[in-house]
């Protein structure tokens, strides 16, 4: 018999099918979806097996060296998705089945340079090599990759690779019975009134069925291993290796929760998903529901049916609303049924939690973007929650949209697919229009509370009445009632675009990264500068590089800036405050939270992170110090983003019993993204965004595609973009629109040049497979690590 095997190793010349002879005892077993690891020129790599035939074209085959995997990890269904993702997003296959698997299963491969058959006594590494070789990393230390490269030509180096698995199953030691209960019992009388320690293990196990550790057996018994020992070596007991899940949610108990009686609303937002449950029916429904309108209780309800079906769900939330609050909403309603999917796990938990769904021993997972590809095999239900967030979209390759993986398994299965969000993409509200999803709209807060009261304060207006702080007037007045009626306050600041640069007061010279042309971070922490993009660290200067003038300064508004001044000018006020830094270590998120929401503090004070999905009776009043913050990024979703993001802060305030407010604080509070969301009104605000977006030739009216390209040399970079934008030129139609080549947004990061062509079309039946040919055409430029082409066909990172 005959594997055909996707091979580990992406590249151009080695996507496709490689065919293996399957040794004869390992005929019975091998099938598709199962990692095996082949023979391929002078190395051992990993590979995934796509199909068993009976005969290949190919006369002479080399065997498969190892299987990796008992049962497949890629159902049928998966590896077909797997090639839709590789058409779709024009990735390496075995990119799109890789990004399908936990990263602990990825083979680790180690390359070790070593000597080729012509042996140079004369060049320069011949030393460092001749025995053992030498890591690759490490070679690259010493030479270039052109070296490398030459000399692998020459046959006088060699690449040899390794493949070593990242992490196993973490197993314990663990005790059962090895007899029955009869001949337990028999064995205990027999002891008679000796090895009264001995009876007393056997009598645990009498009482108590299954494995239990070494550990926990002397702890509960207070005995020691040798006694329990004695009986393993009597046969009267075994040991095993348990398979033990390191579990991230162990010991934590969640309060069972009950389904609550849905309002009239609710109950017609749910019935077209039961409906299409009912029927077995795939449809796409969009949950249009404002901040606090019950949704979450929707999907609760919707997951609770489809497990009476006997079905599987996945729920999908953006990484950052993955919230404690957010998984124990679930776990307390599913139990032990729930696997939790992000990246605050560690890999080996990562890879735990995914063995439960392969094993089915779960039945819904939530997770963020990559949890759409739970390796569930009776789907009834795909939910994805904040459908409009940016982050569903993986910015490397397999570049997919989370939503599109999403419908396209939920056509698999014929069940439906929900997005919900209190501010709906525009696409996806576009499509509802029209009719291609089902639009469910829920546009009261449950018990019917009113939608906060938003007021925006022109922050020029302050500036020219002499007020240089970051707080309004009218923010410290709220901030200081809040205070004094002991309620509590979410201040939101946007951090993106309104960092902490430093710049010369006189001469206006900002310090920026020498390999990037963005400026440079001032972390108060060490003293230092940083660049977000490459790591660079600099010495804050004592003086203006430029000018040599003494008064160079930080500027902008950072979080911890934010909260010296609180402290400044509200001494009594208790502040957490949550950002990037103050969440770094595990578990740090959750404590932060819990402080606030059992009242120990007055003020929560955070970045994106606190925008959405938090739930708290007693905030009445929420601040956004700087709301126009991400209104200018080169970026057509920046009015979108900035309305998005408003709508959510907002909807943080007076969610319960208590009334809520919010204030704005603007530099450009005319602009309709801000003034719309002030009125909650998403209705006038899509209809004014889409004729933006008609104007333009921006989506939802027409597609993009986007190709970026990346090289050490201006040169290079500027003429190889000028190529790809001509020749796409000449084969698209004459309505279709190609720009550029163009610098991107930000022209260089990490000392590489940054150009892109976009292009933007209504029709172009052929696009991928010019695209295609593009890749194909520079592959030999790309693979000697020159040349970096990136060819995104839906774009959403435009800088
Ligand atoms: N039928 C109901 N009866 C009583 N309370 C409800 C009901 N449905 C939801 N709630 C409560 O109302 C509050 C808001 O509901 P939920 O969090 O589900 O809204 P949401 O639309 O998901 O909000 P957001 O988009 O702002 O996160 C929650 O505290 C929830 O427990
Ligand atoms: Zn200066
Ligand atoms: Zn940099």
């Amino acid at each position: 018999m005959i594997a055909k095997v996707i091979v580990d190793v992406p590249a151009n010349q080695t996507d496709r099918l490689f065919d293996y002879a399957i040794p004869k005892e390992w005929e019975e077993m091998i099938e598709p979806g199962m990692r095996v690891v082949v023979p391929f020129g002078p190395r051992k790599i990993q590979g995934f097996v796509i199909s068993v035939v009976s005969e290949s074209e190919h006369a002479k085959l080399k065997e498969i060296s190892e299987v990796k995997d008992v049962t497949p990890v890629l159902t049928k269904e998966l590896l077909d998705l797997g090639f839709w993702l590789t058409e779709k997003t024009l990735c390496y296959a075995v990119s799109a089945l890789q990004v399908m698997l936990p990263a602990a299963m990825k083979a680790n491969v180690t390359k070790t340079v070593v000597l080729g058959n012509k042996v140079n006594h004369e060049a320069a590494w011949f030393r460092m090599i001749e025995n053992s070789g030498l890591k690759w990393d490490e070679f690259l230390s010493h030479f270039s990759h052109k070296e490398l490269n030459r000399a692998i030509k020459n046959d006088e180096l060699e690449v040899r690779y390794d493949v070593k698995e990242k992490t196993a199953p973490k197993t314990i030691l663990s005790i059962s019975a090895a007899l029955t209960k009869d001949e337990l019992r028999n064995e205990k009388e027999k002891m008679g009134n000796r090895a009264m320690k001995q009876q007393d293990i056997i009598s645990f196990f009498l009482d108590n069925d299954g494995a239990i550790s070494y550990k926990e057996l002397m702890d509960v018994l207070d005995t020691t291993r040798s006694t329990i020992k004695s009986l393993v070596s009597k046969a009267i007991l075994k040991e095993e290796e348990v398979e033990l899940y390191r579990d991230p949610y162990k010991g934590r108990s969640f309060k069972p929760s009950e389904a609550m009686e849905l309002t009239d609303l609710q109950k017609n937002a749910i019935s077209p998903i039961l409906e299409s449950l009912e029927n077995r029916q795939h449809g796409t429904f969009l949950i249009h529901g404002v901040t606090g309108s019950g949704k979450t209780e929707i999907y609760l309800q919707s997951i609770h049916r489809v497990l009476e079906q006997g079905k599987e769900a996945i729920v999908l939330v953006p990484e950052i609303s993955l919230t404690p609050q957010m998984v124990t909403r679930f776990k307390s309603r599913f139990g032990s049924e729930v696997a939790v999917l992000h990246s605050g796990l560690s890999r080996g938990e990562k890879y735990d939690e995914w063995r439960k769904i392969h094993r089915k021993e779960v039945k819904v997972v939530v997770g963020a973007r990559s949890a759409v590809f739970a390796p569930f095999t009776n789907l009834g239900i795909i939910i994805i929650d904040e459908e409009h967030e940016s982050s569903y979209k993986q910015e490397e390759n397999p570049r997919y949209h989370a939503r599109d993986v999403a419908i396209k398994r939920g056509e698999y299965y014929q069940c439906p697919v929900v997005l919900g969000s209190a501010t709906p993409s525009l696409e996806s509200y576009a499509r509802a229009s029209k009719g291609v999803y089902t639009l469910i709209e829920l546009l009261e807060r449950v018990n019917k509370q009113a939608m906060p009261e938003v007021s925006i304060v022109d922050m020029r207006e302050e500036l020219r009445s002499g007020n240089r702080s970051m707080f309004s007037n009218e923010l410290y007045d709220k901030l200081k009632e809040r205070l004094e009626k002991n309620e509590q306050t979410v201040l939101f600041l946007n951090r993106r675009g309104y960092s902490t640069f430093v710049m010369c007061r006189d001469c206006g010279f900002v310090v920026e990264c020498p390999h990037c042309d963005i400026s440079l971070t001032y972390h108060k922490m060490n003293g230092k500068m940083r660049c977000h993009y490459c790591g660079h660290e600099e010495r804050f200067p004592s003086q203006c590089p430029e000018c040599e003038s003494e008064h160079i300064r930080f500027f902008g508004t950072g979080t911890q800036r934010v909260e010296e001044e609180l402290t400044k000018i509200l001494p009594e006020a208790r502040v957490v405050r949550m950002d990037v830094d103050t969440t770094r270590r595990k578990g740090s998120h959750e404590k932060l939270l819990n402080q606030f929401g059992e009242g120990k503090a007055d003020i929560l004070l955070g970045t994106q992170m606190i925008a959405k999905g938090l739930d708290f009776p007693n905030v009445t009043l929420v601040g956004v110090l700087a709301g126009d913050a991400m209104l200018h990024l080169p970026d057509f979703r920046a009015s979108e983003k900035t309305f998005q993001l408003l709508t959510q802060v907002s909807g943080r305030a007076g969610r319960h019993i208590l009334p809520g407010e919010v204030i704005v604080q603007s530099y450009t509070p005319e602009h309709y993204s801000i003034e719309m969301a002030a009125d909650h009104d998403f209705q006038s605000f899509y209809k004014r965004e889409m004729v933006t977006r008609k104007q333009f030739g921006y989506p939802p009216f027409y597609f993009l595609a986007m190709v970026n390209v990346s090289h050490e040399e201006l040169t290079k970079t500027v003429d190889v973009t000028e190529k790809i934008t001509s020749f796409l030129k000449s084969k698209l139609s004459n309505a279709s629109v190609v720009l550029g080549p163009v610098a991107s947004p930000i022209p260089r990061i990490k000392d590489r040049y940054r150009y892109q062509c976009m292009i933007k079309y209504k029709t172009e039946p052929n696009l991928n497979d010019h695209l295609k040919e593009i890749q194909k055409h520079y592959s030999k430029d790309i693979s000697r690590g020159g040349l970096q082409l990136t060819i995104d066909t839906q774009p959403y990172m435009m800088m």
